[in-house]
């Protein structure tokens, strides 16, 4: 887990008067399972639209496989591995999620065989083969997480960024998510989450970057950064108990 697939220094993110990220380090390295967590409004969807290129840095760097990618467009970081799950699902209502998964695997990829092995892939880490041929108009909200996880996974990037992957679920649901996540990581791509569910964060995350008002404020296990003061201060409200076990 030593090499560093993401990297930033003193990124920073300006919206004319106000510094939604201010002066942010990180270094996620391949292999783990990374979390982000932080108040509403702290920043961290600001962080990951810089990490995909969506917003332009204000000032800063970001490095991905050793190169500066900063001043890349959003599809030529999807191409370098780059991929993100976002927390509303927006499938093509009327095609399967067979279907759905396909147009995810389809890109930039050559042959027709090789994707639909991904395809078989992806639907299989999310548990949706049972669900393979439905349309996706009328899914759940679990199943719509799992397509959009499916989906940005059958891309076959390095770097999985996931937009609260676990917001609105039932315990169940859930623990579906997070063992769709560490399937993910152990077929090869680096994990980085934006969660508010503390209890799936902290038994999925190898590490978890805290940010509050634009800083980053803590960094460190599950076990490090719920036990942090200022994390407690800012973001926890009180020490969590069994949570991080
Ligand atoms: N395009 C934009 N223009 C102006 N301000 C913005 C823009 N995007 C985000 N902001 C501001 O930047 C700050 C950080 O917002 P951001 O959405 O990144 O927070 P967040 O941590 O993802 O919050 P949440 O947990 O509620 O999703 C907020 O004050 C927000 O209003």
């Amino acid at each position: 887990m030593s090499d560093i697939l993401l990297s930033g220094r003193g990124v920073t993110k300006s919206f004319r008067g106000l510094t939604a990220i201010r002066d942010v380090d990180f270094d996620i390295p391949a292999g783990a399972i990374f979390g982000l967590i932080g108040p509403n409004g702290a920043g961290k969807s600001t962080l990951f639209n810089l990490i995909t290129g969506y917003y332009a840095l204000t000032g800063g760097e970001i490095r991905f496989k050793g190169e500066d990618i900063s001043g890349l467009p959003t599809y030529r970081r999807n191409r370098a591995g780059i991929a993100r799950a976002f927390q509303i699902s927006k499938p093509f209502p009327a095609l399967t999620v067979r279907e759905n998964v396909r147009v995810g695997a389809m890109f930039g990829r050559p042959g027709a065989r090789e994707a639909e092995d991904v395809v078989d892939q992806a639907l299989a880490i999310a548990g949706l083969e049972e669900l393979a041929d439905r349309t996706a108009e009328g899914l759940t909200v679990g199943s719509l997480r799992k397509l959009e996880v499916a989906r940005a996974f059958a891309t076959r990037p390095s770097l999985l960024l996931a937009d609260e992957p676990c917001a609105g679920l039932n315990p169940t649901e859930t623990e579906e998510m997070v063992g769709c996540l560490r399937k993910v990581r152990e077929l090869g791509t680096t994990v980085w989450l934006v969660e508010h569910d503390m209890k799936a964060v902290t038994s999925v995350c190898d590490r978890i970057v805290v940010i509050d008002a634009g800083q980053k404020i803590a960094e460190g296990t599950p076990q490090q950064v719920v036990a942090n003061p200022k994390v407690i201060a800012a973001y926890l409200g009180e020490p969590l108990e069994d949570e991080a076990g």
